[in-house]
């Protein structure tokens, strides 16, 4: 975990020495912490050991492709983006990368200035995940779940946990882990909706040499790399069918088998799940096995959404302010008395991801040492009859939330359908969707 104030820590995939050396050098100048790896195990290794705010991977490496890379680099990855540099000739694979759910590529030879560019743009504004919740417990509508997580984390059970999107049930899941004798060991954090579905099973599983076409070399899948650890599956409900009988297999034998594999392994980690699907409905629409659903939520809690805590608003609003300003080396700001009230008249559609969000892009644009209301909902203003007009960046994203709930809504909350309405991939669509949310692109009041 990075520290707050540490600089940006960029992981650098690149086999070619000199080029290698002279872009971390140049990187280090601009004010990054970098690590350089010159092949994927290498690379693999230093993800494992602490997660980096960026990552910079050649698309060619000397022990494997940058789809190799990825698919066993994105169980460690967690928010991390992954650009790939490529040459021209391989952006065709840098193009599938990106419908897997890669965030950039970038073209050899690239412009340093326009690197970091993209690192700045793309390295989210908060950079710890496993930050201290300071919301549960705070609230009658959490001091329950605060005290059930406590109670849990001692105890082996899976539990799956409910909520809406950005409502906290990621930091649930890691308090669940960080207080429980398996706090050493990994916490790997898969979200199901984002996994690309022809890799799944070898994901999941791993998979030996030669057991498909391209699997070069044999590697570990998430089974093996919880260890003892946690697993927590986001978004279960976005689970692929034959993936629910795989996973049900594995929680009733406790064995699996890599792909292409032999022998039988023992999964020994503890398994936490969480959706903000309507399961009971998907089960009736016979969608998601109800057999699983029973193996997953032997305990099932609900995390509030952010409308129903509002005594939680402005203590977590005031520590997102703290933490973003201690990043940037400023002093905590204010809240005027205003902001405060908007805060709490606010309906959080995000949640607490939205939260944060507009507490730090507020943070990045006030003036002076206090957070007003129209820094915190900027985009307000657009209802004023005299108001400036919307900016294009802004009404396009209006836009397209809106037509992505929309397909939502006719595909009744099934993600796989509604991005083939739309004409893209679910990783993409997840991701936009979130992002628009989190942004609070939605048009308040
Ligand atoms: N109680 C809390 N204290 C501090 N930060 C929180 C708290 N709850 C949520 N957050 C922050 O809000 C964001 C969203 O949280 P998280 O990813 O856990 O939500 P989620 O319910 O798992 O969302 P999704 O369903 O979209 O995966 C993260 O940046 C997280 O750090």
């Amino acid at each position: 975990m990075t520290p707050t104030d540490a600089p940006l820590h960029v992981l650098l995939i690149e086999d070619d020495a000199v080029l290698g050396g002279a872009l971390a050098q140049r990187l280090r100048l601009e004010g990054f912490r970098v690590e350089h790896a010159v092949n994927a195990a290498q690379a693999l290794a230093a993800l494992r050991q602490a997660r980096p705010d960026f990552v910079l991977s050649d698309i060619r490496l000397p022990d494997g492709s940058g789809e190799d890379l990825y698919r066993r680099a994105l169980p460690h990855l967690g928010d991390t983006p992954i650009v790939f540099a490529t040459a021209f000739a391989e952006v065709g694979q840098a193009v599938r990368l990106m419908r897997a759910g890669a965030d950039d590529y970038l073209t050899k030879p690239f412009d340093v200035e326009r690197l970091v560019q993209r690192i700045r743009e793309l390295v989210p504004a908060r950079r710890e995940p496993g930050a201290a919740p300071q919301g549960f417990g705070l609230s009658p509508a959490t001091a329950r779940l605060a005290a059930d997580l406590e109670r849990l984390a001692g105890r082996d059970v899976p539990v799956l946990l409910r909520g809406e999107t950005g409502v906290g049930k990621e930091v649930a899941a890691r308090v669940l882990h960080e207080r429980s004798a398996r706090a050493a060991e990994p916490f790997v954090a898969v979200n199901c909706a984002a996994v690309p579905r022809e890799l799944m099973e070898s994901q999941f599983f791993g998979h030996e040499r030669g057991a498909f076409t391209g699997a070069t070399g044999a590697h570990a899948g998430w089974f093996e790399e919880a260890g003892a650890g946690t697993l927590f599956l986001d978004e279960i409900g976005e689970l692929d069918p034959r993936l629910q009988a795989a996973l049900l297999r594995v929680l009733q034998d406790g064995v699996f088998r890599r792909l292409g594999g032999r022998q039988d392994l023992r999964f020994r980690g503890r398994l936490v799940a969480a959706t903000n699907a309507d399961l009971g409905a998907r089960i009736a629409a016979r969608e998601f096995r109800e057999d699983l659903y029973y193996r997953l939520a032997v305990v099932e809690l609900w995390v509030p959404p952010l409308r129903e805590r509002p005594a939680e608003v402005l203590a977590l609003a005031q520590g997102f302010a703290q933490q973003a300003a201690q990043r940037q080396g400023l002093a905590a700001p204010a809240l005027a008395a205003e902001a405060q009230a908007a805060l709490l008249a606010h309906d959080w559609p995000g949640n607490v991801r939205e939260l944060r969000n507009r507490v730090e892009r507020a943070l990045a644009l006030a003036e002076g040492d206090t957070l007003g209301s129209a820094d915190l909902f900027p985009e307000r203003a657009l209802d004023e009859p005299a108001g400036a007009p919307a900016t294009l960046a802004s009404a396009r994203e209006q836009a397209e939330l809106a037509q992505i709930e929309r397909a939502l809504e006719l595909s009744g909350g099934r993600l796989a359908e509604a991005a083939q309405r739309l004409g893209v991939s679910r990783t993409t669509l997840w991701k936009r969707r979130k992002k628009l949310l989190g942004e609070g692109a939605r048009q308040s009041g």
